[in-house]
């Protein structure tokens, strides 16, 4: 079901020991542009112990249900916080892997795909959760893609990571790289291509130029070092293109990003997790948003994680937060969803 664009975004607190809360708690204490209420799916203490950390002054309220936000003052300064699993308790060290923390960060985005699929907000927006964590609690999904994409019910979706310069459309996502390169199949690399498309038309892209990395050197060098890229992935190129979608390659994955920031391509299908995502993280953390493609209902994220290395530290920077919720609002108004 799809969300009224007044709906509110629920932004989820992640991981109560890494930086969401702090990337939380500085976003709802700063003026931005966007017009769409917020909401937190989390734990109250927890953020208002960070905001006095921070020295900053921030007015939490509670709410059972995002439709309770109607009426209510949400200028900056002010937060609706909506709890779900069981309290944290007070001294949850910041920077650790905790299981009460990894099953805390599970409850917080469940509720908020509760909400999401009834269509009581109009957006997710997580803050990550650390997936040793999650692990620790028993809990047996890889991330928030997974978990998403098995409560909306499809197979049929796909990460992509994207800053000012890049879109990145990724074959596999959680895999070992051992299990990654097995999962370069005829039917991933169609996928792939396909919703790297639909992702590049909910941009406002009409007819997306999408570049396909290869998986070995060089694309390959025609079968000298590996079979893969003219086996399995120039064939599955061939068919999108037999659909419709300006696909090509496969390119060599170490220069194709390089021609895809200067503008020759719209977005590019990289072949494993570390190949897509490195190019963009190396653009910087601040401006790269991690989306969920295929879902009924828009999710954006924090392209970086827990960062237990400065939790509670008070040096987190904000930015991605900023950016994904920029980018959430972006997709709501249009309409394209996902
Ligand atoms: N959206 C999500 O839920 C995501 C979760 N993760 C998870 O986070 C955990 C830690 O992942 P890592 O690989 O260590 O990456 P990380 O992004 O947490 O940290 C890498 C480095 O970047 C720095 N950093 C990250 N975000 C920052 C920010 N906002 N401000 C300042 N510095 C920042 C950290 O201090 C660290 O030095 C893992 O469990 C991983 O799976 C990773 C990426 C996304
Ligand atoms: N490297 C991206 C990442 O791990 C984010 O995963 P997810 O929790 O958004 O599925």
């Amino acid at each position: 079901m799809s969300a009224p664009t007044r709906a509110p975004i629920a932004i989820t607190m992640g991981d109560p020991a890494g930086i969401g809360p702090e990337i939380i708690v500085r976003l709802a204490c700063t003026p931005r542009p966007g017009e769409t209420p917020l909401l937190v799916v989390g734990d109250t203490q927890r953020l208002r112990d960070m905001a006095d950390h921070l020295g900053l002054a921030l007015t939490l309220f509670p709410i059972e249900h995002p439709n309770e936000l109607e009426g209510h003052d949400v200028t900056p300064g002010r937060l609706a916080v909506l709890p779900a699993g069981e309290p944290l308790p007070t001294d949850l060290p910041y920077g650790q892997v905790d299981a009460r923390a990894g099953a805390a960060a599970y409850a917080y985005v469940s509720r908020a795909i509760d909400f999401a699929l009834d269509g009581a907000i109009s957006a997710i927006v997580t803050a990550p959760l650390n997936k040793a964590a999650m692990a620790a609690a028993g809990i047996q999904y890889p991330g928030h893609t997974e978990i998403l994409a098995d409560r909306a019910g499809t197979d049929d979706f796909g990460m992509m990571l994207a800053n000012d310069e890049l879109r990145v459309m990724l074959v596999s996502i959680h895999l070992s790289l051992r299990q990654a390169i097995d999962a370069v199949t005829p039917e991933r690399e169609l996928r792939a291509i396909r919703l790297a498309a639909r992702a590049c038309h909910a941009y406002g892209i009409e007819h997306p130029r999408i570049a396909v990395a290869g998986l070995n050197p060089h694309a390959g060098e025609g079968g000298l070092f590996g079979g893969e890229d003219e086996a399995i992935i120039a064939p599955a190129i061939a068919r999108a293109r037999e659909e419709g979608i300006d696909a090509s390659g496969p390119w060599p994955g170490d220069t194709v990003f390089m021609n895809a920031r200067r503008g020759h391509f719209d977005a590019v299908v990289a072949q494993y997790h570390d190949q897509g995502l490195i190019p963009v993280k190396y653009l910087g953390v601040e401006n790269g948003v991690n989306i969920t493609v295929g879902l009924p209902f828009v999710r954006t994220s924090v392209d970086h994680g827990t960062a237990f290395d400065i939790a509670g530290t008070g040096h987190a920077d904000p930015s991605s937060l900023f950016y994904a919720l920029k980018q959430a609002e972006a997709m709501v108004r249009s309409g394209a969803g996902t």
